[in-house]
């Protein structure tokens, strides 16, 4: 961290300068009829480092980009001291600075490969092993519940981190998964998430997971209260708990004050973010769903792409590509949003899981030092599988007004080739084309000549398609355990590098805790009218409404 905003840095300034004259030359047709070889130019193929053999191909020819704008864009990672910063998080210092803690998520899939000085990181492997022993116990049928029973459901409690990674991986891994372990996840507080997953479990072989990194996360610790309710309205005696809830968290008085046994407590450390925790012990329902090798093979995946972000010159960091090419538009271009487009029916909660991971990352307005940024720090991510948004909201994308950056990633090949891959080819057709169609678009001259003459100028005006909207195709073999590992973390420094640029802090979410409080005050407050104190007249209107129909 330089200690300057990223509009005073010279590259920022001169990359003002570049897209002020150049912005109207950036067009698609022009820049690849220019260059027949703008794919080699632009594309680069990823290989793991080290562990599993993970590879995938990233075009990113498709941008509104030259060497020179690349180049200056890599001049501002420089000047913004990134590639220090990074060393900085991976040798434990502590670059969460409002927090004063290290940042270390890249320690839960080290294997021993680097040293960091950070209390917990050498005990690591223990709680692997611990979750290793754990998820086997369960998975084999070893593990019984207070009747004798197996486990044969598993009920995940936790909210944001503690909840979208295992969901997204769990989902996304799914081909790998114990088709007679049904796995659930809880974590809206709204009472209606916990007791329609109840009606589906069996007290007798239904092992609850708390997961809190904090233990005090309001929704969590009451549905998990709930679900110890409900629990013990059929298994009568505290002592059966033991068998049937573990905790995932950091706080070890809270989860044995709630009457989780400390050897069902599964350990991690204050370095870990919560929303990248998927790693850590918060992975126990990954691991129980998908086997923990299959788990360690999703940590190994994720090593190798720390490696890569570690050692690869910038020029060919993949991190560091999708980086500087979001900043690009997010900062120079005024996009207000990314959109993350997988052609895969797994990588359906794939969008959901990285909201949290950029906007909650990066959604800030000061840096470090707390001056106020005068330019736009994260953008809002969001985004569906396709080819479900084609039929809903790539209309806009293609024809709206606003510019839309967007990353479409799809497997070469499926784990479920019915009808001969039928479906995939076409799923993957779909993949090609949308690209193609965003960057090039259709002419007016190219739809009158479809059309033909005699038809009205509306109808010719209204079948344009201006193009030149950017975007990223990622392609890898098969979505593998360490592929995804590999994704998932190439994503997580992409976030990196973008909020070192940007000079913010990524790794804490001060943001959040207003609505906290202020639902804490008001909770207070719900019984009568009376109550109801030191609210605007709206705020107060609206709980006088709700009280009305008051249930208890
Ligand atoms: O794991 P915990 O402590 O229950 O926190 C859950 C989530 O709440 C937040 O603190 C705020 O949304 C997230 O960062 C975190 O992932």
């Amino acid at each position: 961290m330089s200690g300057k905003l990223a509009s005073e840095y010279a590259a920022w300034k001169k990359l003002e300068e570049i897209h002020a004259s150049e912005q109207s030359r950036l067009v698609l047709r022009e820049l690849f009829a220019q260059d027949p070889a703008r794919f080699a130019h632009f594309s680069t193929e990823y290989t793991s480092p080290s562990g599993p053999d993970v590879t995938f191909l990233l075009d990113y020819s498709k941008n509104l980009v030259t060497q020179p704008i690349l180049d200056t864009l890599l001049a501002l990672v420089r000047e913004a001291d990134v590639e220090r910063v990074r060393d900085s998080m991976f040798a434990g210092e502590h670059i969460n600075t409002s927090e004063d803690r290290a940042v270390l998520h890249v320690a839960l899939r080290n294997f021993g490969d680097f040293k960091i000085a950070e209390a917990g990181t050498d005990d690591v492997s223990a709680v692997l092993e611990h979750m290793k022993v754990f998820s086997n116990a369960v998975r084999s049928g070893a593990w019984k519940g207070y009747t004798g029973k197996s486990i044969d459901t598993i009920v995940n409690i936790g909210i944001g981190g503690s909840d979208l990674g295992p969901v997204m991986v769990t989902e996304a891994l799914k081909h790998y998964s114990k088709r007679d372990l049904t796995a659930h996840f809880v974590s809206n507080i709204d009472g209606t998430h916990i007791a329609e997953t109840l009606k589906l479990c069996n007290p007798e072989s239904t092992l609850f997971i708390i997961a809190s990194k904090t233990f005090t996360t309001q929704e969590t610790i009451t549905n998990a209260e709930s679900a110890r309710d409900w629990f013990l309205a059929s298994a009568a005696d505290k002592a059966h708990v033991a068998k049937h809830f573990v905790a995932l968290s950091t706080n070890t008085a809270a989860v044995t004050s709630f009457g989780i046994a400390k050897e069902n407590m599964f350990q991690f450390w204050d370095w870990v973010g919560g929303r990248y925790s998927l790693w850590s012990a918060i992975g126990l329902s990954i691991a129980l769903v998908i086997g923990y090798d299959n788990f360690e093979e999703l940590l190994k995946g994720a090593h190798g792409m720390d490696q890569h972000f570690l050692k690869t010159p910038l020029e060919k960091n993949l991190p560091v590509i999708l980086a500087i090419l979001g900043i690009w538009y997010n900062d120079f271009y005024g996009a207000q949003t990314h959109a993350l487009l997988p052609y895969d029916q797994y990588l359906h909660k794939f969008a959901d899981y990285f909201q949290q991971g950029d906007m909650e990352s990066n959604g800030k307005t000061v840096t470090k030092g707390g001056q106020r940024v005068n330019y736009q720090t994260g953008p809002i991510l969001w985004g569906a599988a396709g080819t479900n948004g084609q039929h809903s909201f790539y209309q806009l994308v293609h024809q709206g007004t606003k510019l839309i950056p967007a990353d479409f990633l799809a497997p070469a090949t499926t784990h479920n080739p019915i009808a001969n891959s039928k479906h995939h080819r076409i799923l993957l057709s779909n993949f090609f084309a949308q690209p193609e169609a965003l960057a090039f678009g259709k002419t007016e001259e190219e739809v009158r000549k479809e059309l033909g003459p005699g038809q009205s100028e509306a109808l010719y005006k209204s079948k344009v398609f201006e193009g030149n909207k950017p975007s990223n195709s990622l392609i890898f073999p098969k979505l593998t355990p360490a592929t995804l590992g590999a994704l998932i973390a190439m994503y997580e420094h992409k976030i990196f590098v973008q909020g070192v640029v940007w000079g913010i802090n990524s790794f804490d979410q001060m943001g959040v805790e207003l609505g906290k409080v202020l639902a804490k005050n008001i909770l207070a407050q719900l019984g009568t009218p009376e109550d109801v104190k030191g609210h605007d007249s709206s705020t107060t209107g609206l709980i006088h409404y709700y009280q009305k129909y008051r249930q208890e």
